[in-house]
This record gives structure tokens, C-alpha cells and sequence, in this order.
């Protein structure tokens, strides 16, 4: 049994999805368990219909909404080269669930209607992906994984019940493959005990995939990218990047821990525990030899790794009378950030103050600073951006940082961190 993970970008376009199913089709005769994101932007899309509802501007929230419906009603009708396929009534279906929501008072939280609307993105691309599938005679069963992940009602970055859900799988996913090879699943969403749908964070369909690896003891996943594998840095970014061969799964913690936007950094322990291998693999060119991530890699083959945080904002913290910032202070200050869920990015102290690098997120960045107010002075920067080399060296470095003005630096042997306004 092997895992696919297809994200956003491998479902583009019709070309896109088309290319898909031929990497597909060069698996004949395997197990195949294939979890699939929402079609490109159409996460960024539902999460706009999700605040406009909040905020009661229903109309604009129906609207954007159906532009969606449109969007994905095309595609669909461009892949069977039909619109009389029972494909576009589950599709009807899926929308009119939606717009049941969008009927709703709001009197519950936000994070609770963003994870019953946002989801739908992955109800659409997999049963559209499905159907395809099956019209060109690659035979597969559709899943609705809200069935099978199990997890808490911490919306919007919920957390599975790993128990419930290897049972669910045992039961439910492992019989499907007595009569077919391919099951179809959704990434980034799964229910609560009360049948609420949720979702595990933004981009959480690499771990949604990690899950059923580790639950269905898959003997590697291999998530499909626009790259030709995991390189030393984003290409987007930067020029002259090189792939890497082989890297450990420790390694990928560290670089997803330092915000490489690449694969999702809860992905790696579901597989590390089970020794299971992950594949990068490029689906512009399932030829290229792409990646692999497994326990031991020995660091001396590895470039000097570079990930690049934009949009951050540091942070001063001191007391208000200037009295020592000491572990008392420290604990109080970290309790605030941990009760509202901000992740430190980069922090030092000195006496009288901590510094601290943070992402811009105005969804939390408000509230922060106004809890931080009641006990603290605050000064902040924004616009930063934070740069993170693993294996440096000198003359990289500087070629990096160059015409950069640094805030706040840290070194260890291994990693060198630097916060610069540009
Ligand atoms: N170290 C890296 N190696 C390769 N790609 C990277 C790296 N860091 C960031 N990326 C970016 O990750 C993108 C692919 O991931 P993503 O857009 O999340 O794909 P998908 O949503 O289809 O899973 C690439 O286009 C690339 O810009
Ligand atoms: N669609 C979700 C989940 C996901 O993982 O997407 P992708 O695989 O395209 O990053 C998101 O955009 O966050």
C-alpha cells in the first residue's frame, strides 16, 4: 500500500488534473490510498465566504460562494465533457449544505463556521477528481474522510483521536480494498464526536496523508509538488536552489519549524514512527528522482538550508517601573502567548526587556499586544523578514544579508538566525 498526497497545485488547471490521473495510471496494480487538497485558491476563496458571513454581509459571502460553485462546476463539466453525470448532483448537494450555513445566525464562534464552510474545498476537488477518474477507467472509491478522522472540537487546528480513528480505519478503509485499489480521501478536514466537520490548520493535507500512512502501515507517501523535490531553499524566493537527494526526517522537522512552507510540520511524526518513507515527487515530471525523507542522512551531504519568514514583527517587552525582567516575568509573558495560541518565532533577553520575532497575523497581533499592555510596555516593528540558514557559511551569509539592516541575531554551531528590515 502506498500514499499519494496531491496538493492544490497539481489540481490547477483540467490540464493539471488530466496529468494527475496519467501519474495514476503508471501505478497499475498498486494499493493506493490518495489524499487530495481543494483545488488551487479555493481554500483562500472559502475562507473569504467564511469572514463575509461572519460579519453578516451575507450577500457577499452567497456571491463569492457561487463563483466557486461556477468555478468547480466547469472543471467538472470540462473533465466528463458531460453535465448529465450524478457527479454534478453530490456537487448541488455539497453547495446546498453550504448555503444552509450561510442561512445561519452567527451565534456561534468564528473558528467553528470557518471549519463548517472551508472544508468544502476538499469535498469538491475529491469528488470531481473521483468521478474523473472513474469515466477514464482508473476504478476507485470515493471516501469522505469526516467519516473516518475522528478528532477534538479545537476548530480550525484540531487534533485527531488517534485510538477512534485507527479503529475507523482498521473497520471502514482497509475492507474497501478487498474490491479496489484506489480510495480517494480528503485532506485538512475530519468531524468531531457531535458530527461537526473541522479542519487541522491551513495546509494540513500532507499530515491528513501522513495519518493514513502511519494508520494503514503504508509502505511509503509520497507527496506530489510543482518542485522537482524538497531543494535548499523556497525557489520561489531564491535563485539557484539545488534538490536534495536525501534528507532525515530530523531535518525536515527543523526546516518546517523554521517556516519552510513546503510540507506541513506535523507531517513528519505520524511516519517517523512507523519508519515510513516520504517521497517528494514532481508531478510536471514523475521522472525526476525528487527526494527522499527517512530516519538517517548523514548532514555532511547537506547545502547550507535556507528558509525566509516574511511579514514578522518584533516585539520589546519591558516593565513597566524597569524592574528585571527575571523567570517570573518570563513565565507570565510566555503564558499570554500560549493562551492565545502566537508562536515565537525568534526571542532574547537582555535585563530589562525580551525581544521577540513573531508572524504579523492582525487576526491575533491586537489582542497580543493589548493582554502584553496590562503588565508590560510594548514597542513593535513591523515588516521584517527573518532568515534562517542550517550549515552556514561565512560568505553565503553575507551575500544573503547584504544591504540589510539586522535587529536581532542568534548563532548556535548548526543554525544562524537573523531579523532584518530591508
Ligand atoms: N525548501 C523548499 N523546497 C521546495 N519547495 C519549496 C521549499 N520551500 C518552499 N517551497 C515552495 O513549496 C511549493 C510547493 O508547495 P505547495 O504550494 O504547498 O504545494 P501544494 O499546495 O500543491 O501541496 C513550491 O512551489 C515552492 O515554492
Ligand atoms: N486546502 C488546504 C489544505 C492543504 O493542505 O492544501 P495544500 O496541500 O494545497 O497546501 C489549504 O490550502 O490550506
Amino acid at each position: 500500500m502506498k500514499v499519494f498526497k496531491f496538493g492544490g497545485a497539481s489540481l490547477e488547471s483540467v490540464e493539471r488534473i488530466r496529468q494527475v490521473a496519467q501519474i495514476v495510471q503508471s501505478f497499475p496494480d498498486e494499493k493506493l490510498l490518495i489524499v487530495i487538497s481543494a483545488m488551487a485558491k479555493t481554500t483562500n476563496e472559502l475562507e473569504k465566504v467564511a469572514q463575509n458571513f461572519f460579519l453578516r454581509k451575507r450577500e457577499i459571502a452567497a456571491q463569492l460562494l457561487f463563483n466557486i460553485e461556477q468555478q468547480h462546476v466547469n472543471v467538472a463539466e470540462a473533465l466528463l465533457g458531460t453535465k448529465d453525470h450524478p457527479l454534478f448532483i453530490q456537487l448541488q448537494q455539497f453547495f446546498t449544505e453550504a448555503e444552509w450555513t450561510l442561512g445561519e445566525k452567527p451565534l456561534r464562534t468564528y473558528d467553528y463556521y470557518y471549519d463548517q464552510l472551508v472544508g468544502l474545498g476538499e469535498l469538491l476537488s475529491t469528488s470531481i477528481v473521483s468521478a474523473f477518474f472513474n469515466s477514464i477507467g482508473i476504478h476507485n472509491t470515493w471516501l469522505d474522510v469526516r467519516d473516518i478522522f475522528r478528532t477534538d472540537d479545537n476548530f480550525r487546528d484540531a487534533n485527531i483521536d488517534w485510538p477512534y480513528t485507527q479503529r475507523q480505519v482498521t473497520e471502514k478503509v482497509v475492507p474497501l480494498f478487498n474490491s479496489t485499489n484506489i480510495v480517494i480521501a480528503q485532506g485538512f478536514i475530519g468531524s468531531t464526536d457531535q458530527n461537526e466537520s473541522v479542519t487541522l490548520g491551513r495546509e494540513g493535507s500532507d499530515y491528513s496523508a501522513a495519518v493514513f500512512a502511519n494508520m494503514l502501515d503504508a509502505e511509503s507517501q509520497t507527496i506530489w509538488k510543482d518542485v522537482e523535490g524538497l531543494k535548499n531553499a523556497d525557489p520561489k524566493l531564491f535563485p539557484n536552489t539545488v534538490n536534495i537527494p536525501e534528507i532525515s526526517y530530523g531535518e525536515v522537522i527543523e526546516m518546517a519549524y523554521y517556516g519552510a512552507q513546503v510540507i506541513h510540520p506535523k507531517t513528519i511524526k505520524p511516519l517517523q514512527n512507523k519508519q515510513i518513507p516520504l517521497l517528494v515527487k514532481c508531478f510536471l515530471d514523475k521522472n525526476l528522482p525528487g527526494t527522499v525523507i527517512k530516519e538517517t542522512v548523514d548532514v555532511k551531504q547537506l547545502p547550507p538550508i535556507i528558509v525566509l519568514k516574511k511579514n514578522q514583527v518584533l516585539l520589546n517587552i519591558t516593565s513597566k517601573d524597569y524592574s528585571f525582567i527575571t523567570e517570573d516575568k518570563i513565565s507570565d509573558i510566555y503564558e499570554i502567548f500560549h493562551g492565545l495560541k502566537v508562536k515565537i518565532n525568534l526571542m532574547q533577553n537582555g535585563a530589562i526587556n525580551f525581544s521577540c520575532c513573531i508572524d504579523n497575523n492582525p487576526e491575533k497581533i491586537e489582542l497580543l499586544i493589548k493582554t502584553l499592555h496590562e503588565q508590560f510596555k510594548i514597542v513593535y516593528n513591523e515588516g521584517l523578514e527573518l532568515l534562517t540558514v542550517r550549515y552556514y557559511q561565512t560568505g553565503l551569509l553575507e551575500e544573503l544579508s547584504d544591504g540589510h539592516t539586522i535587529l536581532l541575531e542568534q548563532r548556535s554551531p548548526a543554525t544562524i538566525q537573523r531579523l532584518w528590515k530591508r
